[in-house]
């Protein structure tokens, strides 16, 4: 299996004030195409600082991020702005739906703002509400979806421009266990499906363990339990 990501010496530290916080301490890591992993650790570990970085969110205060062999922060703001929304779909804890929007025109926008065309990107989106499950909440708003409908919206969202890598910041985190479960189910499904590559962050390890492989952070280290790449 190739390499998508390589991270190799990444630190992450932080300025505040006089003193220096380090988040990251040396992250070596290799995400395979096609593959399911799970991040998890403690509160504060550096899960979302890792997960950030790796979808060009943040750059590295030191060390290396290849994406397919190259180097990810060699490029520009605006070329890693680029490679973001051509590569990359994120979803987060909060999913970021635009109030005033339906569910169709909030999965519709990324591919509008890409510039593709409207009627194309309609169709898309009605197909992939469909494959969510919500071609029957097309018209609605998000604050009349239920929290896990909204996120099914969202996970929509991420997926439209086709992304190779699929980011996940805790998707479940303000859901109950049932709801959590079917979501994990349709991101499996989904990847399944499309082959996409999937990292997320989780506190769940029930969730955690139907992931291919779970990278386990402690206090900006990655622990030697964690799963080998098979
Ligand atoms: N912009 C920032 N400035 C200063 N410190 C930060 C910043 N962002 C994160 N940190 C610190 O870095 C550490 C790791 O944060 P991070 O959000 O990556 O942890 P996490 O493992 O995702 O935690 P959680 O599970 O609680 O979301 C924390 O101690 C946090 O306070």
């Amino acid at each position: 299996m190739s390499s998508l990501l390589e991270v190799t010496g990444l630190c992450k530290d932080y300025r505040m004030g006089a003193e220096t916080v380090q988040v990251l301490k040396g992250i070596d890591l290799a995400i395979s195409s096609g593959t399911t992993t799970a991040l998890v650790g403690a509160s504060g570990a550096g899960k979302s600082t890792l997960l950030h970085i790796l979808g060009a969110l943040d750059r590295p205060s030191s060390g290396r991020v290849t994406y397919k062999g190259q180097d990810l922060f060699a490029r520009s703001d605006r070329e890693l702005a680029d490679f973001r929304s051509s590569t990359i779909g994120f979803v987060f804890q909060f999913h970021h739906l635009l109030p005033e929007f339906t569910a169709l025109e909030n999965v519709m926008m990324p591919a509008l703002i890409a510039r593709k065309e409207r009627r194309q990107a309609e169709q898309q989106a009605r197909a992939i509400l469909g494959d969510v499950g919500l071609e029957h909440r097309l018209l609605h708003r998000p604050g009349e979806l239920s929290g896990g409908e909204q996120q099914r919206v969202a996970i929509a969202r991420a997926l439209i421009l086709e992304p190779e890598l699929l980011l996940a910041d805790e998707p479940t985190g303000n859901l109950d266990a049932k709801t959590s479960e079917a979501i994990y189910e349709l991101l499996v499904k989904i990847q399944k499906q499309t082959g996409i590559s999937m990292v997320i962050v989780t506190h769940n390890e029930r969730i955690a363990a139907r992931m291919e492989r779970v990278v386990r952070l402690l206090d900006g280290l990655i622990l030697p339990c964690t799963t080998e790449e098979v």
